[in-house]
C-alpha cells in the first residue's frame, strides 16, 4: 500500500469521503486520490515524495506557482503582524484599487473569502437591486455551492453526475432557470416567458466547470443586450477566469461589460479570498451603504490581502510577458496532444484560452456546448489519467474540469507532458 492509499483509509474515517471537497476524490477517474505532503513551481509532491508535473495548479489559484516566493514573503510578513483584526486596515484599500484598476467594470470591490461567497453574495444584490426574483444560469456552469445555484451545476456535480444537489428546497430551486451555454435562443426564450422578474444572468464567460469551453462569437454580446433590454444584472463569474485568461480577466479578452463580476482564486495568490464588485450604483445597495446584507469575520483578512496583493502586483508588473508565457505553454500543450493523438490513432479535440485548457476524447472536431462536453469517451479519459499518472503528471481528476499552466511551468515540463501524453495514447 502506498502511504497516500493509508491516508485516505484513515481519512475516510473521519472526514465524508476522506476529503474536504470533493472533487479531490477521484471519484471521476477511479482509485484513490494522491495526499500532497508539498508543492514547489510546476511541481506537487505526494506522501511517498513522488513528484508531479502539476496542471490543476490548487484548481486555479497557482498562476505564478506553487510556493512563489514573493507571495511567500509577503505572508511571512504580515503574520508577523497579527493573522486577522476584524477591523479596517489599509492593505484592504490597496488590494480594492488594484482591482479596480486591473478590473475597471468594477467601480466598487467587496472581499470575501471564497468564490462561493462571491457568487452567492452577488446574485442576492442583483435581486435587492432589481427587485425581482429569478436568476439565469447555464447547464453546466458552475458558481460554488450556495442553494440557488446549485441547479444543473458542472465541476463536481457533474463528475458525480448528480447536478441538482438534494438538500435544495423546491421552493428555492423554481427560482432558477437554466439556459444552454452558447445558445442564445434558450436564453431569449426564458425572458419571453419570465422576463419581469429575472433579476440576473451569471456566466462563466468561458465555462471552466464542463471542461474548457469558450463562448462562440456573439454569445457573450447577446447576453449583454438581453440583459439591456430586460434591465436585468450581468454577471461574469470570472472565478476562475479573472486574471486568467488575461489580466483584465475574460470581460477584458472579449471585450464585454459585465454589470457585477465575481472573483477568486488567483486574487488570494492561494489564501481563502473571493470578491464581488460592480457598477457604484449597483454596489451602494450593499450594507452598510445599502439594505442588502452580507458580512464575514475573515473578510479581507490581512494575511491574504497580503498573498492576494502580492500576486497582483506581479501580475501587472509583468503582465505582458507573464500571459504571452502561460498562452503560449498553455497552446503548446494542447497542440501537442491533439498531435500525439492522431498519431496514435485516439480522436481528441481541445480548446484553450489564455493559460486555461481543456482536452475531449471526440470525434467532435469543435466542443461548444454541454451536450458534446458531456457525451465524450470517458473510458478513455479515465485510463489516460491513469497513464499520465504513473509518467508523473498530474491532471484534474475529471473530464469535467479546465487544465491551467503556470510561469513556474518550464519548456521541458512541457515537453515532456506530451511525450507523456504520446506513450499514453499508444496505449489507449
Ligand atoms: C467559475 C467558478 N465560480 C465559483 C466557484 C466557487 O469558488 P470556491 O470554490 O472558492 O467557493 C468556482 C470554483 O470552485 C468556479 O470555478
Ligand atoms: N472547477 C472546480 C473547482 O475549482 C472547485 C474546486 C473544489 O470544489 O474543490
Amino acid at each position: 500500500m502506498t502511504r497516500s492509499e493509508q491516508l485516505f483509509a484513515k481519512a475516510q474515517q473521519s472526514i465524508p469521503g476522506g476529503v474536504n471537497s470533493p472533487v479531490r476524490a477521484f471519484k471521476g477517474v477511479g482509485g484513490d486520490p494522491l495526499f500532497v505532503s508539498k508543492a514547489d513551481g510546476a511541481y506537487l509532491y505526494d506522501a511517498d515524495d513522488k513528484a508531479y508535473i502539476d496542471y490543476v495548479g490548487s484548481w486555479g489559484p497557482m498562476i505564478l506557482g506553487h510556493n512563489n516566493p514573493i507571495i511567500r514573503e509577503a505572508v511571512h510578513k504580515a503574520v508577523d503582524n497579527g493573522l486577522s483584526y476584524g477591523a479596517p486596515t489599509e492593505n484592504e484599500i490597496v488590494m480594492a484599487e488594484l482591482v479596480k484598476k486591473l478590473v475597471p467594470s468594477m467601480e466598487k470591490v467587496r472581499m470575501v473569502n471564497s468564490g462561493t461567497e462571491a457568487t452567492m453574495t452577488a446574485i442576492r444584490l442583483a435581486r435587492g437591486y432589481t427587485k425581482k426574483n429569478k436568476l439565469l444560469k447555464f447547464e453546466g456552469c458552475y458558481h460554488g455551492h450556495a442553494d440557488s445555484l446549485l441547479v444543473k451545476a458542472g465541476s463536481g456535480m457533474l463528475t458525480l453526475g448528480e447536478p441538482s444537489s438534494p438538500g435544495v428546497p423546491e421552493d428555492v430551486a423554481k427560482h432558477t432557470l437554466t439556459a444552454t451555454f452558447n445558445d442564445l435562443d434558450s436564453v431569449k426564450a426564458l425572458f419571453q416567458e419570465f422576463g419581469d422578474d429575472i433579476a440576473c444572468i451569471i456566466v462563466e464567460p468561458v465555462a471552466g466547470n464542463m471542461n474548457c469551453i469558450p463562448p462562440v462569437d456573439g454569445f457573450l454580446e447577446g447576453l449583454r443586450a438581453i440583459c439591456d433590454e430586460y434591465q436585468a444584472v450581468l454577471i461574469f463569474d470570472e472565478v476562475m477566469t479573472g486574471f486568467r485568461v488575461s489580466l483584465g480577466g475574460a470581460q477584458a479578452h472579449y471585450n464585454i461589460c459585465p454589470d457585477l463580476t465575481t472573483l477568486g482564486k488567483v486574487i488570494g495568490g492561494g489564501m481563502p479570498v473571493g470578491a464581488f464588485g460592480g457598477k457604484a450604483e449597483i454596489m451602494a445597495c450593499i450594507a452598510p451603504e445599502g439594505p442588502v446584507y452580507q458580512a464575514g469575520t475573515l473578510s479581507g483578512n490581512p494575511i491574504a490581502m497580503a498573498a492576494g496583493i502580492a500576486a497582483l502586483t506581479e501580475l501587472s508588473t509583468n503582465q505582458e510577458s507573464i500571459y504571452q508565457d502561460i498562452t503560449a505553454k498553455a497552446e503548446k500543450l494542447v497542440t501537442g496532444f491533439k498531435a500525439q493523438a492522431d498519431k496514435a490513432g485516439v480522436a481528441l479535440t481541445t480548446n484553450q484560452v489564455g493559460g486555461m485548457f481543456g482536452f475531449f476524447f471526440s470525434t467532435d472536431e469543435k466542443i461548444t456546448g454541454y451536450k458534446q462536453a458531456t457525451q465524450c469517451n470517458m473510458e478513455q479519459f479515465q485510463k489516460f489519467y491513469h497513464l499520465m499518472l504513473e509518467e508523473g503528471v498530474y491532471l484534474a481528476p475529471s473530464a469535467y474540469e479546465a487544465g491551467f499552466t503556470s510561469t513556474a511551468h518550464s519548456d521541458e515540463d512541457i515537453n515532456n507532458t506530451i511525450a507523456a501524453a504520446g506513450r499514453a495514447f499508444a496505449k489507449l
